[in-house]
Formats: C-alpha cells, structure tokens, sequence
C-alpha cells in the first residue's frame, strides 16, 4: 500500500551553511498516527515546514531527499496548492485571528482549500463542532478572548474546516495544563480514527505524544536516532532515561 507521506533521507539547510536536517526518514501510513520526538532545536519544526511548502519564507531549502505524498513527490509545490490537496500544517503558537469570531476563523480557513459556500460552511462547523464542543458556545467571541487550550483547540478546528488528508500538528501541548493538552490529544486520535485521517505530530512531551501515536521517531541534531511502536519506545530505557527522567515532560 502506498503510504500518505513518505519522507527518504531528507537535508535541509537554512542559508547556506546551517544544516537542520541529516537525511530524515519518516513514514506516515494511510491513515496513521505518528508523533515526531526530541529536544529543543532537534529539527522537528523544520520537518513539518519542509513538508508543507514553509522553508522557503524562512530562507530554508531541501539540499537533498524526497518527500512523497501518496507517491508523488511535493517537495517542489508551493505551500497554498500543497493546502488544496488536503496537506494542513497547524503551526506552532495557535495561529489564529484574534479580531475575528471562531466562526469567521474556521471560515476564513475553507479558502484554504479553495472552497465556499454556505452548505459546505454549515456542514463543516457542525464537524469542527462535533469534535470541540466548547468552541461552539464560544462560537460568536472573538478569538483573542479565548484561553490558550480554546485557541490550540480552534488553530486544530480550522485545519479541519479545511478538510485535511494529512494533518500536522506542531506542539499541539506547548503551554497547556496537562488536562487540557490530553483533551487534546484524545481529540486528535479520534478525527484519526473517524475519518481514517493520517496525523503527523511534532510534540517535546513525549508521553502524552506517545500515548496516542501509534509510531514514534525520536530526533537530535537533525537525524533520527529511534524510532519503532509507541509502547516499545516508552519502553526503551535509553529513551525513558533521556526525556521521561521524571523531568517537565513526564506528566
Ligand atoms: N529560519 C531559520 N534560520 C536559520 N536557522 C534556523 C531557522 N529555523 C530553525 N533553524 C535552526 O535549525 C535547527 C532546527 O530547528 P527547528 O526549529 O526545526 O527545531 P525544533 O526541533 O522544532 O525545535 P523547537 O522545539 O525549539 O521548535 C536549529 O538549530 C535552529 O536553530
């Protein structure tokens, strides 16, 4: 079966000589979920903007490598024809607008997909709703009001809206009550499971993380350096000692 992402030996540099990334390999199934582990500045960030199209706004680049979408290779298209296709990065830091209402935001997000209409519009908000309750009875408040899991939660939603294939999301936890980033997380892994979604998830709490994803790569220094089923890595001593030694992450 081909896999929705297929990432092989991936370099990426940003200007000429800072090296990210040390041919990265990573496999996302049809409809899997996969976390993506490591430290601060390990390069995990710098994955997700190669896949969805962002390097290029940052002075980045691909110097070697391939990144496959359902076999076909994306490493060249641009990031808003990538969002066409179904292929939404939820970036770091809950982007949202926060003059505008949850409604127009999630609205604002179907022209992602180039997509309009009141049918479709009310379809998808009953969806969005489904799956966060809480940001319907918050649905007429500007997002800038919302707290910081409500506004994760609406950066999520709005990826949604937009009808995702692949969906990745970077440091979904980050600054959250544990409560609300395991809300989190519950939520993601049934979209997953409903809609036979495949998620791609770039997260420093790797317990949380690798509670719901049901492979794990772990990074440093831009390689993969583990990798192998959720259970097994929470089990492998070397990993445990390294990022669960009973520091901010273990929760
Ligand atoms: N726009 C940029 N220009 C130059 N170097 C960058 C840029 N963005 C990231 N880097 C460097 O690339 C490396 C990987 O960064 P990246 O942001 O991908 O790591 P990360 O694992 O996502 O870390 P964090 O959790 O802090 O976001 C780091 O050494 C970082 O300093």
């Amino acid at each position: 079966m081909v896999a929705a992402l297929e990432i092989s030996g991936l370099k990426v540099l940003y200007g000429q000589a800072i090296e990210a990334l040390d041919g990265v390999s990573i496999t996302v199934p049809d409809g899997g979920f996969v976390a993506l582990l490591g430290a601060n500045g390990a390069g995990k960030s710098t994955t997700l903007k190669a896949i969805s199209g962002l390097l290029r706004f940052e002075n980045g680049r691909i110097a070697e490598g391939t990144i496959k979408y359902r076999g076909e290779d994306i490493a060249a298209i641009p990031s808003y024809q990538l969002a066409r296709r179904g292929i939404l990065h939820v970036r770091e830091g809950r982007f949202v607008f926060p003059t505008m209402t949850v409604e127009e935001n999630l609205e604002a997000s179907l022209f992602a997909r180039g997509k309009r209409g009141p049918a479709l519009a009310r379809r998808v908000y009953e969806e969005v709703f489904h799956y966060f309750p809480a940001l319907k009875e918050r649905a007429k408040s500007q997002a800038g009001y919302l707290s910081g899991g409500e506004q994760q939660m609406l950066a999520i939603g709005r990826a949604l809206f937009a009808q995702p294939e692949l969906l990745m999301v970077d440091e979904a936890s980050l600054g959250l009550a544990p409560k609300i980033a395991a809300d989190i997380f519950t939520i993601l892994d049934k979209i997953s499971n409903d809609r036979k979604l495949s998620i791609l998830v770039v997260e420093q709490n790797v317990t949380l993380a690798l509670r719901h994803a049901a492979y794990g790569y772990v990074l440093e220094n831009g390689r993969i350096v583990s990798e192998g089923e959720s259970q097994k890595l929470l089990d492998r001593d070397s990993l445990s000692r390294r990022y669960l030694g009973g520091g901010a992450n273990a929760h």
